[in-house]
């Protein structure tokens, strides 16, 4: 059965959104955790279900790691208003936030948000802790790097590739491939600086 209990790791604006979405699917006792604030994670907790919902793509993939070493049971949740095709695949710790779209063959890695009406479309593979934000496009086929960031309104048109740790700034138009590890922004975008 189903438990009640869940723990958010992340009390921030973020973890608000999160939980609001974890009582429409039926969580009744949420525990924020919070490093910063509040009661911080410890892995003698009692072991239950929990969602890390930190923005921060790095970091949210490093405590995904940590809670599962911890014994702990990464959950997936999904806002009742997303549409999500039977054909795309989940991997753990996601959220799809409200009247985001995910279609047929799309892949979600673990530990990615998929934020406000955002658009996976078909075949698209988002890859670990990727942030897809809100209102971004992704056209067909298209790839998303292990924890990069498609910002929010930005689109890629079918086919690019958008290198891990990127970042494509609000209101971008990606026409060609993404480097890793850059940030871009524009339309058409142009990488502006490095980040490793
Ligand atoms: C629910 C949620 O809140 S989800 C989170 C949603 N948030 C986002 O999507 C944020 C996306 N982030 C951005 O767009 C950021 O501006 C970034 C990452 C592209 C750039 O950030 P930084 O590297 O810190 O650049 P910085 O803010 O210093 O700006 C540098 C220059 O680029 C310009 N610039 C920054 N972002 C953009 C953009 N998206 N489009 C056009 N120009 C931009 C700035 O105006 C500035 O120009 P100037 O030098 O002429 O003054």
């Amino acid at each position: 059965m189903k438990s009640s209990n869940l723990y958010i790791y992340g009390g921030g604006g973020h973890g608000q959104v999160v939980a609001d979405i974890a009582r429409l699917a039926g969580y009744r006792n949420i525990c924020f955790l919070d490093d910063a604030h509040g009661r911080k994670f410890d892995a003698s907790l009692p072991k239950g279900d929990i969602i890390v919902a930190i923005g921060n793509n790095a970091v949210r993939q490093r405590l995904c790691k940590k809670v599962t070493a911890a014994g702990f049971r990464l959950i997936n949740l999904v806002h009742p208003s997303a549409i999500i095709s039977p054909n795309a695949t989940f991997g753990i710790g996601v959220v799809v936030m409200p009247l985001a779209v995910v279609n047929a063959g799309a892949r979600i890695g673990d530990g990615a948000i998929i934020n406000t009406a955002s658009v996976v479309e078909h075949d698209c593979i988002i890859g670990v802790c990727a942030h897809i934000c809100p209102r971004a496009a992704l056209a067909g086929n298209v790839t998303v790097g292990d924890r990069a960031q498609m910002g929010i309104g930005s689109c890629a048109i079918q086919g690019l590739k958008i290198g891990a740790g990127s970042i494509v700034g609000a209101g971008s138009v990606v026409v060609k491939n993404i480097a890793s590890d850059v940030v871009t922004f524009g339309s058409p975008a142009q990488v502006y600086r490095k980040l490793a």
